[in-house]
């Protein structure tokens, strides 16, 4: 319905999105003196919050709880668990909504005159139009709204039985027969984690990767590990059809199963169709997403910066909020602009071995590059833990054995790659980290046979007085 004030609104900065990435630009520009707008249709709180990054743990916690029970005869120590579905997908929720209320208080914290609730679209440079027909005029615009699920063509039709994260927290209770299409980051974490629970699932990926591995060898790692707890069909695409309430899936040669629900996790473009970016007047890529400087996150030399999933560089929370703030302070100062030191990439996969990508992931063969591989299948605390499996790869300078990126799935994952991506960061060699204390026996610990491989490879001194040998159980 069109507003009834016909008045162009004005500010300094518009911010278009009050995720993550708004809310960091947010902060950096509300002690600046500048008059601030930050529009979203909603104000609901963060993706991450509510049907990101805390719902998905959630679940995979409760799935982890079930494993470990049902896994204990290992250890002598017998049980079974008892998984009531609805109350699981309960605490989820009860859990979620916690977190999301936490966003929610800070979006309801600020002024009426800043909050503008709509859907903003660029009639101009620097004009921006609302769904409710008001139109603001911002001489420096942030765009950050983030990214949305994705509906493969095959799939539009049945929609009504296809979940994605918007709506597969919502579930009240679990499916017993669950198709997962995409072993992407999503796909994997919650297959595994309805897997666990008790849920039949069947994970399917056109492509030959899962986690966004793009080093095979780990990703065969991480993929032998999944197929012990579910069916994982790489290289195909099934086709879809419906079967009264239920999905049928056919693919390979003849195979075909059906399934109560199908979660849809082929990727998150991001949000721009509604913004109506020719307006702007800014250089598109051949996705039309925005061509910006990532290190000042100005779009071109327009007053005009993008941050967050929006701009589709780096879709991680960590990210979000960095480039959200660089965001708001370039958005400040401009026309000077700052430009930022980015942080290592590091993307975690919350499976179990977790998956991670560090630094640079560096194809086989480059002659500037030596590797080094830690086998994790043979580690000594994830064999007491019974969970030792994966593969770690790092990528090294063949000059002086400085890390410059890891590949992996091992016990612990999360961690490792932490520990490898402040190392990458402080450019350390593989002499360097060999000479810095490892506990024993850790997962951690795991990582010297890679490093001294590095230090073999590069000829790199190990330091005379530590002990290059191997403890029991390294
Ligand atoms: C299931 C799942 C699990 C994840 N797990 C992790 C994880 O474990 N770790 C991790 O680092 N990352 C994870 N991520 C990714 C992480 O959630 C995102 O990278 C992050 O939330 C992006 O923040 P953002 O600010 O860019 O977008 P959002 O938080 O989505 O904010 C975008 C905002 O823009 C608004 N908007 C959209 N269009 C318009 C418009 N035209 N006008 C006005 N407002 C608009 C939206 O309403 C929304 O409020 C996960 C994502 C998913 C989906
Ligand atoms: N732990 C984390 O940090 C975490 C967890 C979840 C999501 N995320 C973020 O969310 C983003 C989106 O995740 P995602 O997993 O949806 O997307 P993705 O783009 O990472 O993966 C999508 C997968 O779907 C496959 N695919 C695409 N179309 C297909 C089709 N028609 N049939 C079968 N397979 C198909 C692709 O080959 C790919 O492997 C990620 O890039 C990540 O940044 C992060």
């Amino acid at each position: 319905m069109p507003h009834p004030d016909p008045q162009p609104l004005s500010c300094d900065v518009a911010i278009i999105g009050a995720g993550t990435a708004g809310m960091a630009a947010l902060r950096k520009l509300k002690d600046t003196g500048l008059s601030l707008r930050i529009i979203d249709p909603e104000f609901r709180g963060t993706t991450c919050a509510t049907t990101g990054c805390m719902p998905s743990k959630l679940l995979i916690a409760a799935a982890e709880a079930a494993h470990a029970v049902r896994h204990a005869a290992v250890f002598g120590v017998h049980a079974a668990p008892r998984i009531d579905g609805v109350a699981v997908m309960k605490r989820v929720r009860d859990m979620r909504d916690r977190f999301a209320s936490g966003t929610q208080e800070t979006l309801l914290d600020l002024s009426e005159r800043l909050r503008l609730k709509s859907r903003a679209r660029f009639t101009g440079p620097t004009q921006l139009e609302l769904d409710d027909g008001r139109r603001l005029e911002a001489e420096r615009i942030i765009i950050a709204t983030g990214s949305d699920p994705m509906l493969p063509d095959a799939y539009k039709p049945l929609a009504d039985l296809c979940l994605t994260n918007e709506t597969v927290f919502d579930l009240p209770d679990l499916p017993t027969r669950l198709a997962v299409i995409g072993a992407g980051p999503i796909g994997v974490e919650l297959a595994q984690a309805f897997a666990r629970l008790g849920v039949e699932v069947a994970l399917f990926d056109s492509g030959s990767t899962v986690a966004g591995l793009t080093d095979p060898a780990v990703s065969t790692a991480l993929a032998d590990a999944l197929r012990d707890e579910f069916a994982l069909h790489l290289d195909t695409t099934p086709t879809p059809r419906r079967v009264g309430d239920q999905i049928e899936l056919t693919w390979g040669k003849s195979e075909r199963a059906q399934f109560d629900r199908v979660l849809v996790a082929t990727g998150r473009p991001p949000n721009l169709t509604a913004l109506n970016l020719e307006a702007a007047g800014l250089a598109l890529d051949d996705h039309g997403t925005p061509l910006f400087d990532p290190r000042t996150m100005q779009c071109g030399d327009a007053p005009i910066f993008m941050a967050g999933d929006a701009n589709a560089a780096r879709p991680l929370l960590h990210e979000a909020g960095s480039e959200g703030a660089i965001a708001g302070a370039n958005a400040a100062s401009w026309p000077d602009l700052a430009q930022a030191a980015r942080m290592v990439p590091m993307a975690i996969t919350f499976t179990r071995p977790s998956a991670a990508t560090v630094g640079e992931v560096i194809p086989p063969g480059r002659a500037d590059t030596v590797t080094g591989s830690a086998d994790y299948s043979d580690q000594g605390r994830a064999k007491t833990e019974a969970r030792a499996a994966g593969l770690v790869r790092l990528y090294a300078d063949r000059q002086d054995g400085r890390i410059r990126g890891a590949s992996l799935a091992a016990p612990e994952g999360e961690h490792l790659a932490h520990l490898l991506a402040w190392a990458i960061s402080e450019g350390m060699t593989a002499s360097r980290m060999l000479d810095l204390p490892f506990y024993h026996p850790t997962v951690e610990e795991g990582l010297k046979s890679a490093l001294r491989e590095i230090c073999q490879a590069t000829s790199s001194p190990i330091t005379w007085s530590r002990d290059d040998g191997a403890p029991a159980g390294e």
